[in-house]
Parts: structure tokens; sequence; C-alpha cells
């Protein structure tokens, strides 16, 4: 087949790219520019021009073609904006899934089906067809799997989709990487949001959007306790940064953006058994209410039973088992069936 391969310059996608040349495949390298890293410091992160050395080098060493792609607009519009404006409106955005929705899987995808080609990832997760249908799972290594940032691909992408690692543990990517003398094959691991690589998005939000206004902090009767110097700076379950003095230890429980106030309780009360799934999606058909499913609440959420509720409005909710530390607005959903992937949405 012919297959373009995203290639961020690091040691997954470069493996993916070797995995597939070795497989006799008529493999194109593809980088997508997405942030201009112009003026801004060196910082090794998804598209910075060390990083697309990296790639080109890759692709040259496994003699595949290799393209970069300007993709700074719709990562701006579909990415950026939305992560800033997230924040503004009280929320902990996770930008990764709408990037690899809107960027990846849709952007870069219409041009590998223009070229006539499927598209392959380092993504640490599974493509499955069963029956005609495609079935997402999680990657086989449990602590690089990537899946939670895939929920939102559907049947129609899952069928020109490659994840060649995803059955494969990170060591062993490794030493596919070294195996084809790769020059990122000792690269290490890019761990921030890839616009923010020094991880202060508190000051990455300012930078875009000005200072924002302080507000109170308060207890859930409204006692105000503090201030603080913007909503942007919380997220729900917070508890450093509070600066309330001593006495009981009080962690986020919500962010008001209409009154820019920060509302603060004890453990239990950022516990949630029930929330809302905005723009639910699935990734074949959604799960009767009578199956048991496991929910991850965000990225490293080890995962809460419970079922997923829809109404006859087609308002979709998740009501877990017991209640779940942290639910927090913004954060992706993510519902699964044993290792497969149902779909997800937003928590409100
Ligand atoms: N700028 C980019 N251009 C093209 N593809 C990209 C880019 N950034 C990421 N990707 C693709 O998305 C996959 C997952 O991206 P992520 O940022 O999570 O990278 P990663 O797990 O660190 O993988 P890698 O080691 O390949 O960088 C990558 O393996 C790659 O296929």
């Amino acid at each position: 087949m012919r297959v373009v391969v995203a290639m961020s310059g690091g040691v997954d996608s470069s493996a993916a790219a070797a995995l597939l040349k070795e497989q006799g495949h008529e493999v194109i390298g593809i980088t997508l520019r997405v942030w201009s890293y112009e003026g801004k410091a060196k910082c090794g992160s998804c598209c910075s021009p060390d990083d697309i050395d990296d790639a080109r080098a890759v692709a040259q060493a496994l003699g595949i073609p290799y393209y970069v792609a300007n993709a700074e607009e719709i990562f701006q519009d579909r990415v950026v904006n939305p992560f800033v404006q997230s924040y503004l409106g009280g929320k902990t955005p996770i930008p990764c899934v709408a990037c690899n929705r809107d960027v990846k899987f849709n952007f870069l995808l219409k041009r590998a089906r223009a070229l006539g080609a499927q598209l392959a990832t380092g993504h640490y997760a599974r493509v499955e067809q069963t029956d005609g249908r495609y079935v997402l799972r999680r990657g086989v290594d449990a602590a690089k799997d990537q899946s939670y940032f895939l929920f939102t691909l559907g049947q129609d992408e899952l069928r020109d989709i490659h994840f060649p690692v995803g059955h494969m543990t990170k060591a062993e990517v490794r030493a596919v990487a070294e195996r084809h003398n790769l020059p990122t094959s000792h690269k290490p691991e890019s761990m921030e949001i890839c616009f923010v690589p020094d991880g202060d998005y508190a000051g990455f939000v300012e930078k875009v959007a000005g200072p924002q206004p302080s507000g109170e902090i308060v207890d859930s009767d409204g006692q105000v306790l503090g201030v603080h110097q913007g909503i942007h700076r919380y997220t729900v379950g917070q508890r450093k940064g509070l600066n309330l003095g001593g006495g009981q230890v009080r962690y986020v429980q919500r962010l008001e953006p209409e009154t820019h106030r920060v509302v603060v309780g004890s453990a239990e009360d950022t516990g949630r058994d029930r929330f809302g799934l905005l723009q639910p999606h699935w990734v074949d058909s959604p799960p009767s209410p009578e199956t048991p499913v496991e929910v991850r609440i965000r990225h490293r959420h080890a995962g809460a039973s419970g079922r997923v509720e829809i109404s006859p409005h087609g308002l979709v909710s998740v009501k877990l088992d017991a209640p779940a530390r942290a639910v927090t607005p913004g954060q992706a959903a993510v519902v699964y069936a044993q290792d497969r992937v149902l779909g997800g949405g937003w928590i409100v």
C-alpha cells in the first residue's frame, strides 16, 4: 500500500515509518508545521526546526520521500484558540484530542487520501477490523497507551489509519529505531503540550489573551477565604497554590467564569459520580445503558466503572458506580469496554 507517515521527529513515528518500509510499503513522510518557533526558546517539542531536521534525517536514512506541510492556521484555529478560550471559561482543556481530530486525522488524512494513500502515526493504540467494523483498542504498552486521545475517531477515519507501534512496547520501538540506525532512536520523550513547552499554561494564556481579572476564593457557602490572580490559574481538584494559610486542606471544587470566583471545598466535595458529556462521539455505536463500562476522566486516570446514560433528548451523561475525585470540566471522559475504546466526550 501507499502510506503517509505523520512524522513528528520523535522515535515513535520514526519507528512507524521504518516498520512500514520494512514491510515493503510505499512510504511517504510528512511533518506538519503547526507552530512557528521563531524567536521562541529551543524546545525540542513536536515541530520545532530541530524536529523537522530530525524527521528529514530519518526519511533520508530510510530512503523515503519527505515533505513538510504547513498546518499553522488550522492548528491556531482548532487547537490553540480553543485551548485559551477553554481556560478563560473556567475549564481545563486537553488540546491533544482536538489536534488529533482536526489536524492529524482530518487535515492530514485528507491530504493522504488525495495522494491515494493511507495514514500512519506513531500513536500507541491499535485498530482492528472485526465483521467489517473497525475497533479501536488501547496500545499494548500500558504506560504508553494513547487511546484516550483518539476517542473522536470513527469508522470513516479508521478504515485508512494505521498505528504500527501500537502492539509494541516503548523498548521494542526504540529497538526498531536502533536496528535501522535512525538518528532519533535515543531521543527523549516530549511530555508537555507541544506549544507550551515550559508547561506554564497560565503564562501562555496571559500572553495570548492579556492580563486576566483577579477574583475571590470562596467556600461553598460563599464565604471569602482569599483572592486569586485569574481563574485560568486553577483546575478542579487543585490543592497547591491556593495560599489560604493553614487549617483545613482545601481543593478547587469549581471555577465560576461569570463571577471570577474560585470555589473550594474538602476532598470529598470535589467528588462526582454523574456528569454530562459534551459533543459525545462513538467509534461505532454507543454502549447500551445496561453495559458496564470503564471511564477514564483524564489521561493518567486508571479508570472508574460505571454506565453511559442517554436521555430521550439525546443528552449523554456518565454515571459512575462511586464518586471520582476531580472530575474536571474541559477534560475528556473516554469510555472503554476492557481494552476497546467505545467513544467519549467533554466533561461539563
Ligand atoms: N508535527 C507533527 N507532524 C506530523 N505528525 C505528527 C506531528 N506531531 C505528532 N505527530 C504524529 O502524532 C503521533 C503522536 O504524537 P505525540 O506528540 O503524542 O508524539 P509521541 O508519542 O511523542 O511520538 P513521537 O515519538 O513520534 O514524537 C506521532 O507519533 C506522529 O505520528
